[in-house]
């Protein structure tokens, strides 16, 4: 049941307003009547309580119709105001309802008091709604316009008909100028995109669309909106407008942009990392099978790069790395993909090889390009590449067997000698199987006792007496037969293999030396190689001093030969290691001399006793003025440095009597004696004995 309504009546008779209580009640109306004949009570009552309708009398002593309007005015008070008189005239009837009034009803004509209460709260109800619907407009409308988000209304034809500050101001346009405006215009600025489009077939379709949309500000400023356009439609499902609103993503893109570069692109070069290598061989594997033409991978090395590096620094090497992948671009289409996998190995990606051909102009060019010098540092270098080259689909049909290709052409020419460009054959696929048989095998080889150790013996130049044995690894396998070591010792250094088994060399070695020693009674020297990964780790002191403790080997007879890699490749342990075995007595030799980088001032800075010439430089010295002048010029500098000189690779009379005449101190060779098990060197070390006792 409806509360009965509160009327607010301003009379100064009773009669009246009982009068008026009945014509309330007779026309149905359920009414609580408050009587008040002053200005004070009136306002009173508007302050105290609320009201439905006030009904006043037009002329009250000292009050009346007039004044009370204008207390309702000061109040600000809503509440319609009907004017019930005996007499009223025109002129007042105007003034009051510009006063406020909302009607009129005549004291003789009571039966008008009930519909025009009614209307009046009918029509108070309907102008409070619209007041509040004007509230809630205004409110949204306040918060679309500050919002700082973009907020853009469209007509049904994709027109402007609203755009919020926010929005004007992300595309650094006024406002006036954008109104009726093509919207696809507004974003397109000319150059439509793949995205706009979009926006624009939403618009003829009534749509939907949202994503990210790259445009231009007024000023051209590329700029990155995160935009929403959906149709706005009336009750009856029209669609009128279209409401967009768009967000300013242009950090989160730059960002986004940032780590994906980062996560795809190597830092130094800015070329695709491997990541992204991987990803653009796919796309050009699908895109050859597609069209059925051929592709083109190319596995790029520079030789000696880790020379560079190691004894010029690493900005050094950076920075010829940079220089390389500079040239090496300029020698590809566009379209072909330049990637650096990793360190100073490049891969390339030829997507459309229209022929062979094609990829030997491409591998000439390139090995062309790197053979001019590189100015580093003001230093002038000269760095190669090896390169190996497969195709798709003839050598393989996926990512992983064409890179294990590239990769085996790669070291054919590394083999080959390095400068060169190799085209994947079946065989290599057979080399890489064989080389992991080797692998497989090597990692019995120890446990099965199928080492043993060959011995060469080293002489002395002026006496002609054997002064010393270089013990070198041989290995012989059931499956495989025997295995030179220079095709396992590599693979043996790769895998780390090589730590246990040059334990082993060094225990046997210096067993077996120091019995010979001990049973010919000859102060005979012993010479071990030791690979550079050794030196990895603090295994290899330790070591020395456990062997040498339990043979009881002089540590003056043991020399250890390591090669010009280990010492190019300076670290400090590396520099701590050589000097502590110096100090236990242990001598150290710098093997195949002149095959490595030759920086020779580490000649100075490690505590070496001998240089031994590397055999390539002995092999040609009775024929070759060059390696006979450099074989002299080595042993000169050597002497100047206070170290002994060995020749390795002799072969011929000629070539010990050349290096007799030029003051090398020691020779070794297969002239003397091949390397031999050590039951066969026996009798060469008896012969020596012998020559030593009559001597
Ligand atoms: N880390 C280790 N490396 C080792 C060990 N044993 C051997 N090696 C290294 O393997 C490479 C090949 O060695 P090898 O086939 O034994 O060749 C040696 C000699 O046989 C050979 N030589 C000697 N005289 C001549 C000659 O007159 N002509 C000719 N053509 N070759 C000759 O030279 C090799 C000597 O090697 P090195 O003095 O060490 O340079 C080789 O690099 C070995 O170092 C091992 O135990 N550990």
């Amino acid at each position: 049941m409806k509360p009965p309504l509160q009327l607010l009546l301003v009379e100064d008779s009773q009669d009246d307003a009982d009068l008026l209580a009945i014509a309330l009640r007779r026309g149905g109306l359920e009414a609580e009547v408050s009587r008040v004949d002053s200005a004070e009570q009136f306002r009173a009552a508007l302050l105290d309580a609320t009201w439905d309708v006030i009904l006043s009398d037009v002329n009250l002593p000292g009050f009346g119709a007039e004044a009370a309007l204008r207390i309702v005015d000061q109040l600000a008070v809503s509440t319609p105001f009907i004017v019930v008189s005996g007499h009223l005239n025109t002129e007042e009837a105007v003034t009051m309802m510009r006063a406020g009034a909302e009607d009129f009803v005549k004291k003789d004509d009571m039966a008008r008091l009930v519909p025009a209460v009614e209307r009046a709260i009918r029509d108070a109800e309907l102008l409070r709604d619209k007041k509040q619907a004007e509230v809630k407009v205004r409110k949204l409308s306040q918060a679309v316009e500050q919002s700082p988000g973009g907020v853009v209304i469209l007509d049904r034809s994709g027109r402007i008909e609203y755009i919020n500050a926010a929005f004007a101001q992300m595309l650094n346009e006024e406002r006036e100028n954008v109104l009726n405006h093509s919207f696809y215009d507004l974003l397109s600025k000319n150059s439509p995109t793949h995205r706009t489009q979009q926006i624009q077939r939403a618009l003829d379709v009534g749509g939907h669309w949202r994503g990210e949309v790259h445009t231009r500000t007024h000023d051209g400023s590329a700029i990155w909106l995160y935009v929403t356009l959906s149709p706005m439609r009336t009750e009856e499902s029209i669609i009128e407008h279209y409401l967009v609103m768009a967000e300013d993503i242009s950090v989160r893109k730059e960002y986004e942009q940032k780590l994906m570069r980062q996560a795809s692109y190597d830092e130094l070069t800015k070329l695709p990392n491997r990541l992204l290598a991987f990803d653009r061989i796919s796309v050009a594997l699908a895109d050859a099978r597609r069209n059925q033409h051929k592709a083109a991978l190319f596995f790029l090395d520079l030789d000696n790069f880790k020379n560079v590096n190691d004894t010029l620094g690493h900005f050094a090497g950076d920075a010829l790395l940079v220089e390389a992948a500079t040239r090496l671009g300029s020698c590809l289409r566009e379209n072909t993909t330049l990637a650096r996998f990793g360190g100073d190995e490049f891969l390339i990606v030829m997507p459309d090889l229209d022929s062979p051909n094609s990829a030997h102009l491409v591998a000439q060019r390139i090995l062309k390009a790197l053979q001019q010098p590189f100015y580093i540092q003001g230093r002038e270098l000269f760095v190669t590449a090896s390169l190996g080259i497969t195709v798709f689909p003839d050598d393989g049909e996926n990512t992983q067997a064409l890179l294990q290709n590239a990769d085996a052409a790669m070291y054919r020419s590394k083999d080959i000698g390095r400068n060169s460009y190799s085209f994947f054959t079946k065989e290599m696929n057979q080399q890489v199987s064989q080389r992991l048989g080797i692998e497989t095998q090597l990692r019995r080889a120890l446990s099965q006792h199928e080492f043993h150790l060959a011995y060469q013996p080293v002489m002395d130049a002026a006496s002609g007496q054997m002064v010393a044995v270089e013990a070198l690894l041989r290995w012989n396998n059931k499956e495989l037969g025997f295995v030179p070591p220079d095709r396992f010792i590599p693979i043996a250094e790769e895998t780390g293999l090589i730590v246990p088994i040059g334990e082993w060399v060094l225990r046997e070695a210096t067993r077996q030396v120091a019995q010979w020693q001990r049973h010919y009674g000859l102060p005979l020297r012993l010479a071990v190689n030791v690979s550079a990964r050794q030196f990895q780790g603090e295994g290899l002191l330790p070591l020395l001093r456990e062997v040498l403790d339990e043979t009881g080997f002089a540590p003056e007879s043991l020399e250890l030969e390591i090669t010009e890699r280990l010492i190019l490749n300076e670290t400090a342990s590396n520099s701590e290691q050589l000097l502590r075995i110096h100090e236990m007595g242990v001598s150290l030799s710098v093997d195949d001399f002149g095959t490595g980088f030759s920086a020779l001032s580490y000649l100075k800075r490690f505590p070496f006793r001998v240089l031994k010439i590397d055999r390539s430089f002995i092999r040609d010295i009775c024929t070759d003025q060059g390696d006979a002048s450099l074989t002299k010029a080595i042993i000169a500098m050597a002497h100047g440095l206070g170290l002994h000189v060995i020749a390795e690779g002799v072969e011929e009379q000629s070539q010990e009597q050349f290096l007799m005449a030029s003051q090398c101190d020691m020779l070794q060779g297969y002239y003397y004696s091949r390397p031999l098990p050590a039951a066969d060197i026996e009798p060469f070390i008896q012969r020596f004995q012998q020559q030593a006792n009559t001597g």
